[in-house]
Parts: structure tokens; C-alpha cells; sequence
């Protein structure tokens, strides 16, 4: 397809904006549409998105940048094909018959499934998961995300034992609005299905053991897994101002990121600074699964799928949205560079921005964020040069456990996304790994990752050649300009900082039980049925001793227990035998039952106790 009037569209869904671009056979954009949406965040550690604001944010991005493509001269019928790019893990489930969803999306930054990720750990199988799937047990996968909800939200689990439940992350949730729910196209890619803990990396196909762990086996829809590039598995955008259009192209965006930067050979790499910030480094066509902290994950699935070894850093550009909104040091996300340039070091202050934990290498789930170093000396610039830091000592850790992974040393680490616009954190960068850091000219590469996928498709280009000039011309080039020693000493001051971190989340936070605030065994108003008030706790832990559904408040910010219905939990696996009748019980006994059971794991966790 030769016609220079050739255009293909790239929807980029990313975690705090969405945007809509349209590229040209160049790989430049021509026209595009951005807009931030609603970050909700209920409680502590909870992050959540609405579903159908998604939606409509794409909705919208689409028609205002076909608006401007159309201003320029353009004609819409010059864009042949769309391709999807989005944040991945981010859980969504709906009503498989209506296409309605039943919860917010639970993001990936959201932790609200420690208790159950902890528990998880001791079953049995725990241990090989990441041989099968590629990722360690945590939070941040889709997986306990999901558990997390069908053991929380009665509407989610009555479509559960209804078998209505359909699952997916923001691809999926994407592709099936955007057809209409009339045409029910259910499909993910490779990039973003092996994100949910249910996929098996070496066949892309969903695992029975890895189901099973779960407990979800045939009983949830799942969506049939695709390759990323496809000429009609992904269907047709049903309305709007690009109805017709066919969507061709799906990546997960850190999947994306190294496709717009065409690291298509074993041993390229690149680092996307987004809201968190991700190292992707292509291994080729066998998975390699790492023992010094890295997933092991899909760099994308063309004709065949090639792997990527990954260091996920949760916390990047959010750390500068947390100076600009919580702590109001600016009014835009640019600022920080100056801010941090307006100070000639951190002033001793190293900030662990541990607000989901860390992730790679360390994957310390107990820690949470703190400043080291504040004297009355410090001042805004010094937290906002430690913020900035933050990501890049991350990124350090991650480049020397690839190292030891892969046995081989990055030359230069091409890097993009919102956070590598700030040439102090580049520099900074630079300095910390002793090695070139190279940004691109343009630094929508998720985007045109999207766009290159689609396009391979259906012969927009051809082949990995034709993309060898696209986005090539004016990059900056960050040389290193500190010794190996300074650098060394950094990083040393970092690490003690990490492990200083530690330990800070209580194992049993929030799993007080004296905090029970009120509890009914009978109802004085007709037939509500018994209940029990606690503070926020450990949900997982009742959940092994009450059966039936539990309610949570999030306004109170209480958990409502109903002790009357009677239904089947099928996370976690109870400790102790379930109590019978819960009708007969006063407070007195459900509150030995519950500290029964907390005991139990405490024991287990000391490695006193070996089976229950
Ligand atoms: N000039 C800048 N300097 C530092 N950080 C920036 C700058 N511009 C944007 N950011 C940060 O980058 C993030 C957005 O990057 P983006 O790549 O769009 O992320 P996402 O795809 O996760 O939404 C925001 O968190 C923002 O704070
Ligand atoms: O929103 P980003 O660009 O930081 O990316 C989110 C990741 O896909 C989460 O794994």
C-alpha cells in the first residue's frame, strides 16, 4: 500500500490519560487528541478507574483528533486501521449477557490484595507460578485483583455463581465496547493476556494449573487470546467518527513502547517513563525466566512471539503528580525540571517512593514511602531532585539484575514516556548506569508501537525494514558525566535507603479484632441479616471463617459482615474447618474464631506450623 494519503490511528489508553493519534506512513503523527480522566482512589493503597469513563475518553479522543486531522486537509477515509495500546493489569470484569461493568477497574498500582497475595503464597504450587506464567505473586497482576472482588463485591460474585462474569484487562474491556457489545468480539493479545497470572508463557494459551491455583477454572469468560497484530480478530469500530474502521493492532503499552522504538533484535532494550516506568529487554524467541527479580513477559507477538525480560518500576511520573497534587510544589508536571535544577544536589534526602510497595528487583510488598535525610536544610528542589532519583536508582537495580540475568551489559538504554522529558532525570540517569541514555525526537513510541502493529497488518508496512527510518532523525543523547565511584556511592546510599524501608506495613495491619465496632446477632428491624462491624481489616481472614457474602462500605470505610447466607468462597482456602452455623454464634465466639485463624497464620508466617 503505497498512497502517501495512507493513515493508521493509535489509541494509547494510558493510566492517568488517554489519547487518540493519527500517524502517517512516516511513523509521524499528523494529528492527535489527549484527555486526563477520573483517578479514584478510596482508600489508602486502592486505585481505581470507571470503566465506561474509559470508554469515553476514547470516544472523545477519536472524534476531536479526526476534527484536526479533517482541519488539516485530511480525509478520514485515509485511515485504513486502528491499534490499541493500554495500561496493562488494570482488571475489569462485566456482565457477559449485558456488557455492563460490575466494579470499577482495580488498577495495577492498587495493593487492596496484600492479605490475599499473602496468603496465597503459602499454597500449595505458589512457588512455580512464575515458571509458568512468568510473573512473582503480588499485587500488581490481574489475577488477585480479580479474587479480590469476587470475594468482596456481591455483584461480581453473584455473576460469578451465575456464570455471566466475563474478565478482562483495558484491551479486552476496549475492544469489546468499541465493536458494540451487539458484536461481542472477546479477544486479548499475547503483550497483555500474559499479564493476568492465567496465561502460560511458553504457550500463550490459558493453564489449567495456573486456573486451578486460582480457583476460577470454567467458570469465568475469559477472552481468546490473539496475536498482536491481526487483520480481523479484533473486529470493526462499531460508531462514532471512525465507524467502519477496522482495529487491527493490540500491545500492551510497555510492549508498544518497544515496538515505537524498534528494538526488534535479542539484546535491545528500552525504558518507558510513564506514571510507573518500565525496562523491557527483548531475549528473542524463547522466554528466559529470571532469578534476580524480573518477569519474565511478551514483548509482542507478530508472526511468532518474541520475549522480553521486564523491570517494572510502579512509581515514575506519579511520584512528580504527587509533588504537583498532594503537596502542591507546582502547578504542571514540566516544572519539576527546574524545581530540581533549582538546587545543585538532593541535600542528603533519598525518597523510597514505595507507594505500592516496591516492585523490581526488590518486590518489597511491607514497605511504603519515605523520605530519608530531611534536615532544616531541606527544601522543595532537594524532594524533587529525590523524587526524580528515585526512578532512576530503580532503574539501576533493574539494568544490573538484567545484567546477571542475560549476561550481557546494555551499550546505551533508549528510553521515552512522559518522565523523559525532564532532561535532569535523563542526565541523572545517564550518570547513574554509566552509559548513554538515548531519547527520541518524538515520544509518542507507545503510540506509533500501537500504529506499527495495525499497520503490519494489512501491508502498511510490510516488514521490520520498512520502519528502519521512522522516528531516527534528531534524538538527544545523555553521555554519562560522573565517575564510576560517584555513581557507586550514590547508589550504595539508595540501597541502604531501600532496605531501611522495610518492614514499615504491619503483617497484621488493620487485622485488629478488638476493633469490632458493633455486632448484631438479630435483626430488630424485620429480617436484615445478622451482622458484624470491624474497622478496615484483613478481609481474606474472615473470609475463612465467615461463608456468604461480605459487604464493604467504603464510605464508613467499615466492613459490613453478613453471617447468615450461606455460600461458597472459593478464595482462600480456609485455614480452619468453616464454621457451621454462624447463626448460633454470639460476638464472643466469632471473635475467637477470627483470632483463631490469625493465630494460625501467624504461626505458619514463623514457620512454627507447617500444615493447618
Ligand atoms: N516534563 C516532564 N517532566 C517530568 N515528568 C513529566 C513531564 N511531563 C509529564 N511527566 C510525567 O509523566 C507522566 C505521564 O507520562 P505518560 O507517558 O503520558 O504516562 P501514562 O501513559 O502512564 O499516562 C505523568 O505522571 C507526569 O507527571
Ligand atoms: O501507564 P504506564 O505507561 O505507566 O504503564 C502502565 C503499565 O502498563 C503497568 O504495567
Amino acid at each position: 500500500m503505497d498512497s502517501p494519503e495512507t493513515f493508521v490511528g493509535s489509541i494509547d489508553q494510558g493510566t492517568t490519560s488517554t489519547r487518540f493519534l493519527i500517524f502517517n506512513r512516516d511513523g509521524e503523527p499528523v494529528a492527535s487528541h489527549q484527555v486526563e480522566f477520573s483517578q479514584i482512589y478510596p482508600r489508602p493503597g486502592w486505585h481505581e478507574h470507571d470503566p465506561l469513563e474509559i470508554v469515553a475518553s476514547v470516544e472523545t479522543c477519536i472524534s476531536e483528533a479526526v476534527q484536526k486531522f479533517e482541519a488539516a486537509g485530511h480525509s478520514r477515509t485515509a485511515i485504513k486501521c486502528i491499534g490499541i495500546t493500554n495500561q496493562r493489569e488494570t482488571t475489569i470484569v462485566w456482565d457477559h449477557e449485558t456488557g455492563e461493568p460490575l466494579y470499577n477497574g482495580i488498577v495495577w498500582t492498587d495493593t487492596r490484595s496484600q492479605s490475599i497475595v499473602a496468603e496465597l503464597r503459602h499454597k500449595p504450587g505458589a512457588t512455580q507460578l512464575p515458571k509458568l506464567c512468568g510473573l512473582p505473586l503480588s499485587t500488581y497482576s490481574s489475577a488477585p485483583k480479580l479474587l479480590w472482588m469476587l470475594t468482596n463485591v456481591p455483584k461480581v460474585r453473584d455473576a460469578f455463581d451465575r456464570g455471566t462474569l466475563a474478565f478482562g484487562t483495558v484491551d479486552a474491556w476496549l475492544v469489546y465496547r468499541l465493536n458494540g457489545v451487539d458484536a461481542n468480539v472477546f479477544v486479548s493479545d499475547s503483550t497483555n493476556a500474559s499479564r493476568t497470572m492465567f496465561v502460560n508463557l511458553e504457550t500463550l494459551r490459558y493453564d489449567e494449573t495456573l486456573l486451578d491455583f486460582f480457583d476460577v477454572r470454567g467458570r469465568i469468560h475469559l477472552p481468546t487470546i490473539v496475536p498482536s497484530s491481526h487483520a480481523t480478530a479484533y473486529g470493526v469500530v462499531g460508531f462514532g467518527a471512525l465507524a467502519g474502521v477496522p482495529i487491527m493492532g493490540c500491545l500492551g503499552d510497555q510492549s508498544a513502547a518497544l515496538v515505537g522504538q524498534k528494538a526488534f533484535s535479542p539484546g535491545m532494550a528500552k525504558n518507558t517513563y510513564g506514571t510507573g516506568c518500565f525496562l523491557l529487554y527483548n531475549v528473542g524467541e524463547q522466554p528466559v525466566f529470571s532469578t534476580h527479580g524480573l518477569l519474565a513477559t511478551v514483548a509482542y507477538h507478530f508472526d511468532k512471539p518474541v520475549y522480553a525480560l521486564e523491570g517494572s518500576i510502579a512509581v515514575a511520573g506519579s511520584g512528580i503528580k504527587f509533588l504537583q497534587n498532594n503537596m502542591g510544589f507546582f502547578k504542571e508536571s514540566k516544572e519539576v525540571n527546574d524545581l530540581a535544577y533549582s538546587v545543585e544536589d538532593n541535600g542528603g534526602c533519598v525518597f523510597v517512593t514505595a507507594f505500592s510497595g516496591l516492585f523490581a528487583p526488590y518486590w518489597i510488598d511491607d514497605a511504603k514511602g519515605t523520605i530519608f535525610g530531611i534536615t532544616q536544610y531541606t527544601q522543595r528542589g532537594h524532594i524533587a531532585r529525590a523524587t526524580l532519583e528515585a526512578t532512576c536508582f530503580q532503574t539501576k537495580a533493574i539494568l544490573d539484575a538484567m545484567e546477571k540475568d542475560s549476561g550481557h551489559a546494555l551499550s546505551e538504554l533508549a528510553v521515552d514516556g512522559g518522565m523523559s522529558n525532564s532532561d535532569l532525570a535523563m542526565q541523572t540517569q545517564a550518570d547513574l548506569i554509566n552509559i548513554p541514555v538515548y531519547r527520541p525526537k518524538m515520544r509518542e513510541t507507545t503510540a506509533l508501537g500501537a500504529a506499527i502493529a495495525a499497520g503490519l497488518a494489512i501491508g502498511v508496512w510490510r516488514n521490520f525494514a520498512e520502519l528502519r527510518d521512522i522516528n531516527r532523525a534528531g534524538g538527544t543523547v545523555f553521555e554519562p558525566q560522573v565517575s564510576r565511584q560517584e555513581s557507586t556511592d550514590k547508589f550504595e546510599e539508595w540501597e541502604r535507603a531501600v532496605q531501611m524501608s522495610r518492614g514499615w506495613v504491619k503483617s497484621d495491619e488493620g487485622n485488629d479484632f478488638g476493633a469490632i465496632k458493633s455486632y448484631h446477632p438479630k435483626s430488630n428491624h424485620g429480617n436484615v441479616p445478622p451482622s458484624l462491624t470491624i474497622g478496615d481489616g484483613d478481609l481474606s481472614v474472615i473470609s475463612n471463617v465467615v461463608k456468604g457474602p461480605i459487604v464493604t462500605d467504603t464510605t464508613k470505610r467499615t466492613t459490613q459482615i453478613s453471617v447468615k447466607e450461606i455460600g461458597v468462597h472459593p478464595v482462600p482456602k480456609p485455614l480452619v474447618t468453616v464454621i457451621a452455623d454462624l447463626d448460633e454464634m454470639d460476638e464472643e465466639e466469632l471473635v475467637f474464631e477470627l483470632r483463631k485463624v490469625e493465630i494460625l497464620k501467624r504461626l505458619k508466617k514463623l514457620k512454627r506450623l507447617d500444615y493447618y
